[in-house]
């Protein structure tokens, strides 16, 4: 049996995070990855406010001192003032991975005209990918739909633990060698 993948989810709320909402984002992504995933993993969760030091050093113990190998963020991707997750995780990766955005953004248009107001972004720090996902609760499958089959060829990529998926669900694409 392999090692459990570990997974950062970070929900970065200034109300949820201070208790005037539950968060419903974090336990939204969780269940939707138990949906996608087969093969083991562990779930890290936080739950924070709107600051860009703080999501910068989140991303960074999650991705170095808790070993995750993929970081999902919700919130903070707007245009608002204390919108801040894309600077803050574009603060931390090494190397910028917009192709996640784009696609994201594209397939959120079909649902909301707002979606092109998300700056949500990706990168890799490490061995780690991050992502990021927009506020709104039900933003999360739509957007983790679209990228989600790509997601395990990338963690292959940079060498992390192998991800199986249900394909009944969605199915992992990895080319052929
Ligand atoms: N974690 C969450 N749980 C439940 N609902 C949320 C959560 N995050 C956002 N929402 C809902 O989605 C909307 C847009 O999210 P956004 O990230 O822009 O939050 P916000 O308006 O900046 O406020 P906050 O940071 O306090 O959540 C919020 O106004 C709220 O209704
Ligand atoms: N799939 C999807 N994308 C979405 C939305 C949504 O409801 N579904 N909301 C949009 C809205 S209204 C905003 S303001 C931006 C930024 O949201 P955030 O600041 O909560 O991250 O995401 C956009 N992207």
């Amino acid at each position: 049996m392999p090692a459990a993948a570990r997974i950062g989810i970070v929900t970065v709320s200034d109300r949820a995070s201070a208790g005037i909402y539950a968060d419903e984002g974090g336990p939204a992504i969780r269940a939707y990855l138990a949906k996608v995933l087969t093969s083991p993993w562990e779930a890290v969760e936080r739950v924070i406010p709107d600051d860009r030091a703080r999501i910068a050093e989140t991303l960074i113990e999650l991705a170095d001192r808790e070993g995750c190998c993929l970081v999902v963020t919700t919130g903070g991707t707007g245009p608002a003032p204390r919108d801040v997750t894309p600077e803050a995780t574009e603060d931390v990766v090494e190397k910028p991975m917009p192709g996640f955005g784009e696609l994201m953004r594209q397939v959120s248009l079909a649902k909301v005209p707002t979606a092109i107001l998300s700056r949500q972004t990706a990168g890799i720090r490490g061995k780690t990918l991050i992502v990021n996902l927009p506020g709104r609760p039900r933003a999360i499958a739509e957007c983790l739909d679209a990228v989600m089959p790509a997601i395990p060829y990338c963690i292959d990529l940079i060498e992390g633990p192998y991800l199986e998926t249900d394909p009944a669900v969605i199915a992992a694409f990895r080319p052929k060698k």
